[in-house]
């Protein structure tokens, strides 16, 4: 059966951080939005923090149509996603929530449908285990702030279709996102299993007293981060090779993996520990709301992702090469 790609009405489930960032792009596109969740006030939260992105997306210029009012929030499962031509959900990381809610999901669903899950890094065969036609299920992991992010990694379960893939793809490249296929199952996914290890060793400076949260934010922001927004770390120690590139790179800093730099196994997470990492962090928000440091952030976020695509142009190459 083909699967729905010109999609017009777009389901969330879960409205949280990623849920709401999911809506807001998907408004932002022109789409209907319905949406769903079960906390008290989750309306009235997901209408403000659309609000919030609004400015950022509006810069990045809007879709003809597009509107803030074309969402509507259900109060079931099913209203929310029996219409829809494609379905989002973004519920708590818990295999036994996302397990007994898709069942429900794909059972209300048009079953030509394709299902995403946000999910970070759980296993799509195990999740989808009780799925209605679970060969349109689909991981479709996003990065926050997910209305500017163009990364999306898809990951298909054991009872995933290629074309499923295929169609997750079309959907997500017409929302504006840059789909990754994670070719293999594996816990974690591609960029995770990479983030999880930068924060597991910021966690071991942090435990160890060697730096605060703020310092080791300084040396991610003015060194690395900078240049990670345009080139992967394959290619930049490449250059890190000099004129004979990686294979010197390999040679001159191979022995090093062999030292004990990285611990990698996480820390316990005592009560000091959080404490450390949570009193770190509110020193960096100082007096700055959530919501003020977000707009920041897209506001920042937008005048790189514009500086990159011009100087691609330049390069003659496209934004998604
Ligand atoms: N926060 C992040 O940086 C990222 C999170 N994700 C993934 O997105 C998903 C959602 O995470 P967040 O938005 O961060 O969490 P969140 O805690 O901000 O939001 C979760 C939302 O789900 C709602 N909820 C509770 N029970 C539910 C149920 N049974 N069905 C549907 N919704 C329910 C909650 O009321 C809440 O609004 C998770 O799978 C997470 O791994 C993916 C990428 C990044
Ligand atoms: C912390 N996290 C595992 C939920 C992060 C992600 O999944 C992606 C992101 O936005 O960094």
């Amino acid at each position: 059966m083909p699967f729905i790609t010109n999609i017009k009405t777009f389901a969330a489930l879960g409205s949280g951080v990623i849920g709401s960032g999911w809506v807001a792009r998907a408004l932002a596109h022109g789409l209907d939005v319905i949406a769903w969740d079960p906390a008290p006030g989750a309306e009235q939260a997901l209408r403000k923090r659309i609000a919030n992105a609004w400015p950022a997306l509006e810069k990045q210029g809007l879709a003809p149509g597009a509107a803030q009012e074309r969402l509507k929030f259900v109060a079931t499962i099913e209203e929310c996603v029996r219409d829809a031509d494609f379905i989002q959900e973004s519920a708590p990381e818990r295999l036994d929530l996302k397990l007994d809610l898709h069942a429900k999901i794909s059972a209300a669903a048009k079953p030509d449908a394709i299902i995403g899950s946000s999910t970070s890094g759980l296993l799509p065969s195990e999740f989808y285990e009780s799925a209605t036609h679970p060969e349109r299920c689909v991981v479709g992991h996003p990065f926050n702030p997910v209305y500017l992010l163009p990364l999306v990694e898809i990951v298909g379960g054991k009872h995933t279709a290629p074309e499923a893939i295929e169609a997750a793809k079309t959907i997500y490249t017409a929302l504006g996102m840059r789909p990754l296929h994670v070719r293999k199952e594996v816990p974690g996914f591609i960029a995770d299993r990479l983030l999880e290890a930068l924060w597991r060793e910021a966690l071991h400076l942090v435990n160890d007293g060697v730096a605060s949260t703020g310092e080791i934010d300084d040396a991610i922001r003015f060194g690395a981060g900078l240049r990670w927004s345009f080139m992967g770390t394959f290619l930049t120690y490449t250059l890190a090779g000099g004129d004979a590139g990686m294979r010197h790179f390999m040679s001159q800093f191979g022995p090093a993996l062999k030292l004990p730099w990285t611990y990698l196994p996480a820390p316990e997470l005592t009560d000091k520990l959080i404490d450390d990492v949570v009193d770190g962090t509110s020193e960096q928000l100082g007096e700055r709301s959530i919501a003020a440091l977000e707009r920041y952030r897209d506001d920042t976020l937008l005048a790189v992702l514009d500086a990159v695509k011009n100087s691609k142009a330049k390069h003659g190459m496209a934004f998604g090469d």
